[in-house]
């Protein structure tokens, strides 16, 4: 294991939970951060090495780094997993929007989530439609380990407490703080492999900006969410299959047909421009939901929104126009939709909705 030599986060230690001191201080907001991983919680050897592992700096470690961070919130930490967010998985969202249930039912103000970047938006879209509450529940994470030249982490990670304790920010549905931004769930998509910049929300713009634990914010976001939100993982252990096949020049129809027979109850396609694909691949979509496979479009272009009937009948193949919803979002929603058995114009509403 790396050892780190230059940390703006001092390295792992083995404590579970942190205490603040000021706990007790009744003026200050009650903020819970839960701990995932990702590189906020990485450490390489050097400061200029690309290279590096993910979840080496616990909950604690991290906090102890921005002392300031105190002074804006009662703090306390818990470690829900330490993995890359390339290991994100279900069991750990269920995990996560469980507990935040738990804790904006009792005395918390505000969560804040350490993730990995590389699946946040998948993670961040899951309990934006799965948490009941208006406070705040805001995801963070770096795009340089801790251990790296200017790390983005610790200011961050000030930011993102600093949203979470803001009583401003509620009703705002679960945000995303990086780089001085705050993007809702629903529209920020990552852009960047390794750019501190990687985040953006192309089609509908940032929430509000934090500028060193100072936010303002300009818009709320425009679909379902929270409270208002139809999905529930109350006692949901596991969840429906759902793959998704990127489409391409000559693109046959033998991924579909392999997700059907692995038994996938939904198939997204990353579609070539407004959805469309090949013939083979749609004859193929056609035979998946004849069998009562759920076929969402979806688009592997950047930006745009997936219309409805554009180029393809959608009445005729059976599947469902993602809207703005890019192939991984488009996938969480499916994956919670097919928790119940529905229509198709019900799914097609599901994804005018959320
Ligand atoms: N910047 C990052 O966080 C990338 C890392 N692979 C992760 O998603 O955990």
């Amino acid at each position: 294991q790396t050892k780190p030599v230059l940390a703006s986060f001092a390295p792992a230690g083995g404590t579970k939970t942190i205490k603040s001191p000021s706990i007790n201080k009744p003026a200050l907001p009650n903020v819970v951060i839960l701990a995932t991983g990702g590189t906020i919680a990485g450490a390489a050897a050097s400061g200029t090495q690309a290279g590096y592992t993910s979840g080496q700096v616990t909950i604690d470690a991290m906090v102890d780094a921005v002392p300031d961070a105190k002074k804006l919130a009662n703090i306390k930490g818990e470690q829900i997993s330490n993995v890359g967010s390339q290991d994100m998985s279900f069991e750990i969202m269920l995990k996560l929007a469980n507990r935040i249930n738990e804790l904006t039912k009792s005395g918390t103000d505000g969560v804040v989530i350490t993730h990995g970047t590389d699946t946040m938006e998948e993670t961040a879209y899951f309990l934006n439609l799965v948490v009941k509450t208006d406070k705040p529940v805001v995801l963070v994470g770096s795009m340089r380990p801790s251990t790296a030249m200017s790390a983005d982490g610790p200011l961050n990670l000030y930011n993102a407490i600093s949203v979470a304790a803001d009583p401003e920010a509620k009703n705002h549905g679960v945000m995303l703080v990086m780089n001085d931004w705050i993007h809702s769930a629903q529209s920020f998509v990552k852009v960047s492999t390794t750019a501190v910049q990687t985040f953006m929300s192309p089609m509908r713009g940032i929430m509000g900006t934090s500028n060193y634990g100072k936010n303002e914010f300009y818009r709320v976001p425009h679909k379902k969410f929270g409270n208002k939100s139809e999905f529930s993982v109350d006692g949901v252990k596991t969840l429906p299959r759902v793959d998704i096949v990127y489409g391409y020049v000559d693109m046959d129809g033998e991924m579909i047909d392999a997700a059907v027979k692995n038994k996938a109850k939904g198939i997204v396609i990353a579609g070539l421009g407004n959805g469309n694909m090949t013939k083979a691949a749609l004859e193929a979509v056609k035979r998946a939901t004849k069998k009562g496979v759920v076929v969402v479009r979806s688009t592997r272009v950047g930006t745009g929104d997936v219309g409805r009937d554009v180029e393809i009948k959608d009445a005729e193949y059976g599947t469902i126009a993602s809207h703005e919803l890019n192939p991984q979002k488009s996938r969480i929603l499916l994956t919670l939709a097919l928790l119940k058995n529905r229509k198709p114009e019900d799914l097609q509403r599901l994804f005018e909705e959320y």
